[in-house]
């Protein structure tokens, strides 16, 4: 089998999206400092891009969590792999995701973040698939919905590859050609 990526939003149209969010959020916040959290991995790629857009001063912190284990991971609780370097208490925290789908990871830590006080909490996400909701999120501000398809890039993988693609793409599998 071998494997190619077909292109479902371009570099373009991601980075032109970007602009857009950027400059919404740096009207939306304007006169504070928005304190973005990133969930490492896949939020990574959008968070740089996105901080870079925003006009207002920003600040950054970074957790990582994972689901408990196969069992429990339609129950929705994390575990806090990384946990944020500062106390958010006060701050206008902007979540900052790469992807929606269950609702599940966002519904939890969305409710672990605003027992420690912050000013403000709102979730920015680059791609949203609402078919797959089983949770419901309130989402302020979404780069793209998209229908249910696996994708990769801009932070997202597939077994770990394919987080460096510049755009979002569909991983397509092919039977290799039988050579006698
Ligand atoms: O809405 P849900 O169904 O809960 O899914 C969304 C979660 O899944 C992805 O993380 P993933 O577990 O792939 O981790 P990664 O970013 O480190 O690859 C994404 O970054 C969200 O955290
Ligand atoms: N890489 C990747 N991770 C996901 N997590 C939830 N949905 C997706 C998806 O479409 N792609």
């Amino acid at each position: 089998m071998s494997e190619k990526v077909r292109v479902m939003l371009s570099e373009e149209a991601v980075d032109k999206k970007i602009q857009e969010i950027g400059e919404q959020i740096s009207r939306d916040y304007e006169g504070k400092q928005v304190h973005l959290v990133c969930v490492l991995k896949g939020g990574s790629f959008f968070m740089c891009e996105l901080a870079k857009r925003i006009t207002v001063p920003v600040s950054l912190d970074f957790m990582s969590v994972s689901s408990y284990g196969s069992e429990t991971k339609s129950s929705g609780v994390v575990r806090i792999v990384k946990d944020l370097d500062e106390p958010l208490k006060d701050k206008d925290v902007l979540v900052v995701e790469d992807i929606i789908d269950s609702g599940r990871t966002l519904s939890y830590l969305l409710e672990m973040l605003r027992d420690r006080g912050p000013k403000s909490l709102k979730l920015c996400t680059l791609l949203d698939k609402p078919e797959r909701r089983v949770v419901d999120v309130h989402v302020d501000y979404t780069c793209f919905q998209i229908p249910d398809e696996f994708v990769v890039g801009y932070g997202l993988d597939y077994d770990q590859r394919y987080r460096n693609l510049p755009y979002i793409g569909v991983v397509e599998f092919e039977d290799e050609e039988v050579i006698d």
